[in-house]
């Protein structure tokens, strides 16, 4: 029997990890592993748990088997689509912010395609529920989406471009593990599921470089950042996890103002 022995030695240089040797033993050779710990994959291993309760959320479970309600799914549209205009400026705010003008350009590009392409897929949803864009574009903020919205465009108006990246990526990054997740475990029975396109979209390989490329941008920024302006990021990326489940319950139960 193979056993894993972790952690052999943890180097820590400027308070946070950066290096963990890990030695696998398979009955008496050794092999011997050293695996970087990226401040990615720190901001990942601390949300897990938020993130694994986003995935058994019941409004995610029901997208996935397809038994979601439609007016349900009517009403998550019309939130995200509102939430997505507001995610979208802090791709425009990534322009401003950008250090030089390849990043400047990816930025744009990711900002073009969210509006093109992933806010189309509620374009196309939406007039399938007899909605049009305009009725999408007019909907008023529950205080959930209001608030999530607020939260990332204060952070990043007032913030670095690091602390933009940190508010964002949750939503990239959690999306493209649900659509995954759900096309993995209801795959064959996609064809029946009338949210397939949204399943389809969120777990294509397009969508998946837009997360992939923020956190190249992010490893490169932090890259010698004190521990202190870590943990700020941090937490940005532990609250925006919590309010994609937010998001969820909201659009579960669907929450409104009270009055
Ligand atoms: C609330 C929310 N988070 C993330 C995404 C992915 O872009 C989305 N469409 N909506």
């Amino acid at each position: 029997m193979p056993y894993i022995h972790l952690p052999r030695s943890v180097i820590q240089e400027r308070g946070f990890i950066l290096a963990v040797n890990i030695s696998i033993h398979f009955k008496g050779d050794t092999m011997k592993h050293t695996k970087s710990k990226t401040f990615s994959d720190r901001l990942h291993e601390s949300a897990k748990e938020i993130w694994k309760r986003n995935h058994s959320h019941p409004f995610v479970q029901a997208i996935g088997n397809g038994t979601l309600p439609e007016h349900k799914f009517a009403y998550y549209l019309k939130q995200d689509y509102i939430y997505l205009m507001d995610y979208s400026k802090l791709f425009a705010l990534g322009v401003i912010k950008a250090h030089n003008v390849e990043t400047m350009a990816k930025f744009a590009e990711i900002l073009n395609e969210t509006i093109q392409i992933e806010m189309d897929i509620h374009r196309q949803y939406a007039l399938e529920f007899g909605i049009t864009s305009k009725q999408l574009e007019d909907t008023e903020p529950t205080p959930t989406t209001l608030a999530y919205s607020g939260y990332m465009l204060n952070a990043a108006q007032h913030g670095t471009l690091a602390d933009l990246i940190a508010c964002l990526l949750p939503c990239a990054w959690d999306y493209y593990e649900i659509g995954l997740l759900l096309k993995e475990r209801n795959g064959k029975d996609l064809d029946n599921n009338r949210y397939s396109k949204w399943i389809e979209s969120y777990s294509s390989p397009e969508f998946g470089e837009a997360h992939k490329w923020l956190i190249t941008l992010l490893e490169e920024l932090t890259e010698g950042m004190p521990e202190k302006e870590l943990q700020r990021l941090e937490k940005h990326f532990l609250v925006t996890s919590r309010y994609e489940y937010l998001f969820w319950d909201m659009v579960q139960n669907e929450q409104d103002w009270p009055l």
